[in-house]
């Protein structure tokens, strides 16, 4: 389960305040497990885990074997929470540097390893004509499937980039339709109605779980599937820390919401979430939004920022050392990082660097972070650690749903429904006046 290491935070506070706070914790937490605080009808995110539908698992399993029998690529569109959280636990859980095998003559581009995991790509979260363009000329030759993901079906980033790509898909597969799986509402919206002119398969966002909660859903779990990723033990992973975490006493995903609600109150207003592993990095992207759009309203809420150390202590390590003192830092860090390459003797140790000579590079990461931690907590930065054991599909599970939990005690500490997001349509309509909708 998720360890919360809050020895450099609690000394920024005053003596027993978290313990102050349990019985507001409590209720908050109690809101969530009895759905009885503000937007209790976005709480589907809990049930999916409480009563797991393992047809549907397998459903999704079958599709993805399919895709990676068939597809080079499987183009994901979608924006928000409708791409985040597959783009994290793909980044997170697949090879930094892919080996390429030969293509087969008969399925162009199709490499000779019938279950090669496609290249999942994302579009749809962006108006940018050059990416679009530039994707689809690098789709040429290749076997692609699309997966269009939208609770809504009218978000304008991912229901244009549709229009593109379906009109490219029409003009190079015969089967387009086929090819094309759709992710969205029962009913509502116009993927539903394209659908009554095209077959494609379609897999359903329920109702009660929003966007950036859906990652467990078809939203999140197609795409990972397909990636080649053992979507069980994800989900499962999500069931035990849903199960973990129904204590309110000694509960890591309450005290993390409640250092983080004092910490706001004595001036902190940005959480930086500072992973060491790059693949970490867009796990940062999902919390982002999870954390923004849940707390972010009613002129409340820390603001998520995101950081990939030790790369950016070279950038940013200044402000963080030395800067306004505003940020808390949130490290999320591994147990087991697998990076126990060995750092070899030199003989003429020309470079120095002999003092290491015998560590592993694990040991180097974990140096810089213990340092580091150190260094910025003595800058007057509150730390909260979060260790997971290790970057596999059970553990990010976990992880997962232990933010999904917090941020909604976290809301409710704040006073604010933490399932809506009424401020993200200020832009839309601002947007569409300008192209005149
Ligand atoms: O799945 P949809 O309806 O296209 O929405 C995508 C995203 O847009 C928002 O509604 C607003 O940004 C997010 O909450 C959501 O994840």
């Amino acid at each position: 389960m998720i360890r919360l290491d809050d020895s450099r935070a609690l000394d920024m506070l005053d003596d027993g305040a978290l313990d102050d706070l349990q019985p507001k914790l409590t209720d908050a937490h109690q809101a969530v497990l009895d759905k009885s605080g503000a937007g209790s009808d976005f709480l589907g995110w809990r049930d999916l885990l409480t009563d797991p539908d393992d047809a549907l698992l397998e459903d999704i399993e079958t599709t993805a074997a399919h895709l990676r029998r068939d597809a080079d690529v499987l183009l994901c569109l979608g924006i928000g929470g409708s791409y985040l959280g597959a783009k994290a636990v793909i980044d997170a859980l697949t090879p930094y540097f892919k080996k390429t095998s030969p293509a087969t003559p008969d399925l162009p581009g199709k490499s000779d390893q019938p279950d090669d995991p496609p290249e999942v790509l994302f579009a749809g979260n962006q108006t940018s004509g050059a990416y679009l363009r530039e994707l689809l000329e690098s789709l040429e030759g290749k076997s692609v499937f699309v997966n269009v993901i939208s609770k809504s079906g009218t978000t304008l980033e991912t229901a244009l980039s549709f229009r593109f790509v379906r009109q490219w898909m029409e003009d190079h597969f015969e089967d387009a339709d086929d090819r094309i799986i759709v992710t969205t509402d029962p009913e509502k919206g116009v993927l539903n109605t394209l659908r009554d002119e095209h077959p494609y398969k379609k897999y359903v966002i329920p109702r009660d779980v929003g966007g950036r909660f859906s990652v467990m859903t078809p939203v999140g779990l197609l795409p990972i599937a397909a990636a080649g990723i053992d979507i069980r033990s994800f989900f499962y992973g999500a069931v035990s820390a849903c199960e973990e975490l129904k204590d309110a006493e000694d509960n890591p995903a309450l005290q993390y919401a409640g250092l983080r609600y004092l910490l706001l109150e004595e001036g902190y207003d940005v959480d930086v979430l500072a992973v060491f592993e790059p693949k970490l990095r867009s796990i940062g992207g999902w919390w982002q939004q999870l954390m923004g759009e849940s707390e972010g309203k009613d002129g409340t809420g820390l603001f998520p920022a995101v950081v990939q150390y030790t790369t950016d202590l070279h950038s940013l390590g200044q402000y963080m050392q030395d800067g306004q003192r505003i940020v808390l830092e949130t490290f999320l860090m591994v147990e087991d990082d697998d990076g126990d390459l060995t750092i070899p003797q030199s003989e003429d140790n020309l470079d120095g660097l002999n003092y290491v000579a015998g560590k592993t590079m694990s040991d180097v990461t974990r140096g810089a972070y213990e340092g580091t931690a150190q260094a910025h907590s003595d800058g007057g930065v509150p730390i909260l650690s979060l260790w997971m054991d290790s970057i596999d599909p059970g553990p990010l599970g976990e992880l997962l749903y232990f933010f999904e939990h917090a941020v909604a005690v976290s809301g409710y500490l704040l006073g604010v429904n933490p399932f809506n997001q009424p401020g993200v349509e200020d832009y839309k309509r601002e947007m569409f006046d300008r192209l005149g909708k």
